[in-house]
């Protein structure tokens, strides 16, 4: 099936309501939405005449034995049936308007989401977004959708009322005086409401947020024996959940009493005050039975008057937190003029300064340039600001200060597009999507050849493995890879970057969990593979040190000495220092 693409968008004028803001979705969807309230409308209608039916049947039929009884029930039974109909539609073009404006909703987020730079997912939690690309969305749909139903279905109070003062004007308003009680009562009891049910909301996001890290942690959390610590962890999350649940339920049994009783009260007056007008000859018994039935139809929407109140302070507060996603913009983006040139890889960082989004300082005035073709290991204690080099690179983050530039374009003005095609990252932990392996090796050039994906695999030292699995490159590995073993899912993600063939390679640790033999056969691949490729190797151990022709030292994000790893180590006391520190063989 093909996607449809959003609608519309939200209005990006951030000093306009939130509604104002949503409004451009409700109108790109205003015909269905329309459709529907006019079948709502028309259905109400419909249903006031029913009781002014039952009150002349029972006025013609029964008490003064003029009319057919059949005739009316048969009305009665017709009318019912429209009504049903109508209803049906009206309810089908309604959800299908919230559906529709919820997948708008949707996509706007999150193609706001895939656009949104690394600092951003470095800030916020998973269980948290999870939330608010769920059940805000959702918030916001009910009410922009729902919302103008109710106050049809409010509509309904002036029509039954017209109606009931044109059979009787002193009991019509006997039977519409504890309408607006129920109305004030029902709103009252939202606002008591109201915070309660924001608090467990948002306990229920931090419950999500703990069992997230719960499952995505779980091998830590065994491997640890912390399954008790866990438990009480998510237990105190529970408790805080029940404990406002509680306070929910609290106010509800107080309110919903009253409101569930006030309606027999205006049973009862209709009946005191019609009873004895019936007596004194000044209406009919018919009459009083149809003002009954006004009373009990009119009290829902009237009730529903609250909840509006309610579901539009949730829908405020829910939109106001996916309105602060649209509303952060992507400050890593394309330039006015984007360049896009085939680069050779001539990398050159020139006094870059750079601190992450929450402060910390990685770079402190770094100048370093790498040549094309040459092959770069970069060594240094940790946290000396290492693989954030790889990430400057590609642009996953912009400078503070400084420039990092490719064949002398600094990589703010490339187009990111084609800078990131040219820059290939493989990190030490891989993500390895639940796919075929043919599918996670193609996964940046996805209609790769079969014979590409395995000339890139043989390369990256992972065929052979491969060849091994039950269905070899067909083999779907599991969420996250995890049925593959470290060294494995590391040889797979350089097969991917391979396959790109990029004239950048950043190799971040990538080969840390695989042997040294394979290790070595790799690099000598890669070496042949591509002859003109930078290479950028963060490196722990000697063997991946050794494959490099020049060998970057740093610490403190600057770099301190640069060289062969041979001149490095007789010159150079720090760099021997921290091979001995963190190397290993
Ligand atoms: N996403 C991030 N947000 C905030 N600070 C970060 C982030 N990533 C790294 N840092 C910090 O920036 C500094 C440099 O990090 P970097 O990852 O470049 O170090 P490294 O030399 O590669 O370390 P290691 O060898 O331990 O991987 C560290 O102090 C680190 O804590």
């Amino acid at each position: 099936m093909s996607r449809r693409a959003p609608r519309a968008s939200i209005d990006p004028d951030v000093r306009k309501t939130w509604l104002r803001r949503a409004l451009p979705l409700v109108k790109a969807h205003k015909t269905l939405l329309i459709t529907s309230l006019t079948l709502s409308f028309a259905g109400l209608i419909v249903q006031v005449q029913i009781p002014n039916l039952v009150r002349i049947g029972i006025d013609d039929a029964v008490v003064d034995r003029s009319g057919e009884l059949t005739t009316y029930v048969w009305w009665i039974v017709a009318l019912a049936l429209v009504q049903g109909f109508i209803n049906y539609l009206a309810r089908l073009y309604l959800l299908r308007t919230a559906y529709e404006m919820e997948y708008d909703l949707r996509n706007i987020v999150y193609s706001h989401l895939v656009r949104m730079p690394f600092g951003f997912y470095d800030r916020v939690q998973t269980g948290e977004l999870m939330s608010r690309s769920g059940s805000d969305i959702r918030a916001v749909q009910m009410y922009l959708a729902f919302g103008p139903s109710i106050l049809v279905q409010c509509l309904i109070a002036v029509v039954a009322f017209g109606l009931m003062l044109s059979i009787n004007v002193p009991l019509a308003i006997v039977a519409m005086v504890t309408m607006p009680i129920i109305g004030v009562l029902g709103v009252s009891m939202r606002k008591a409401i109201f915070p309660v049910s924001w608090l467990i909301q948002a306990r229920l996001a931090q419950l999500a947020t703990v069992v997230d890290e719960n499952i995505q942690g779980v091998r830590i959390v065994k491997a640890f024996a912390a399954e008790g610590r866990q438990l009480r962890s998510l237990a105190e999350s529970a408790d805080r959940i029940r404990w406002a649940y509680r306070q929910d339920a609290r106010i509800r049994s107080r309110w919903n009493p009253m409101l569930d009783n006030l309606p027999r009260l205006g049973l009862a007056l209709v009946l005191l005050v019609g009873g004895l007008m019936v007596i004194d000859g000044h209406t009919t018994v018919g009459t009083i039975v149809a003002f009954n039935s006004y009373i009990l139809m009119l009290q829902p929407p009237f009730r529903m008057l609250g909840m509006m109140i309610m579901m539009g302070q949730r829908a405020s507060a829910s939109a106001r937190r996916i309105y602060e996603i649209l509303d952060t913009p992507s400050d890593v983006v394309d330039g006015p003029d984007p360049v896009v040139v085939p680069l050779r890889g001539d990398l050159a960082f020139e006094d870059v300064v750079f601190a992450y989004p929450n402060g910390t300082v990685a770079l402190e005035g770094l100048t370093l340039r790498i040549r094309p073709g040459e092959t770069v290991a970069v060594v240094g204690g940790t946290g000396s600001g290492k693989s954030t080099l790889g990430r400057l690179t590609a642009r996953f983050y912009d400078v503070t200060s400084g420039r990092v530039t490719i064949d002398g374009h600094d990589v703010r003005d490339l187009s990111l597009a084609s800078l990131r095609e040219q820059v290939g990252i493989v990190p030490d932990e891989p993500f390895l999507f639940s796919l075929s392996i043919h599918d996670n090796i193609a996964y940046g050039k996805p209609h790769a050849s079969r014979d590409d994906v395995i000339a890139a695999a043989v390369a990256a030292g992972a065929d052979e493995f491969i060849r091994n699995l039950p269905e070899g490159y067909d083999t779907v590995v599991g969420e996250r890879g995890y049925t593959l073993s470290g060294g494995q899912r590391q040889r797979v993600a350089i097969a991917r970057a391979l396959l790109v063939n990029p004239p950048i390679l950043v190799l971040d640790d990538a080969t840390s969990a695989i042997d040294v033999t394979v290790e070595q056969m790799i690099h000598s691949s890669l070496r042949d593979k591509m002859r003109g490729r930078t290479t950028l190797i963060v490196a722990h151990r000697l063997s991946t040190i050794s494959l490099a022709e020049r060998v970057v030292l740093m610490a403190d994000g600057r770099v301190i000495a640069d060289g062969t790893h041979e001149s490095l180590l007789a010159t150079e006391p720090r760099y021997a220092e921290v091979l001995a520190a963190q190397v290993t063989a």
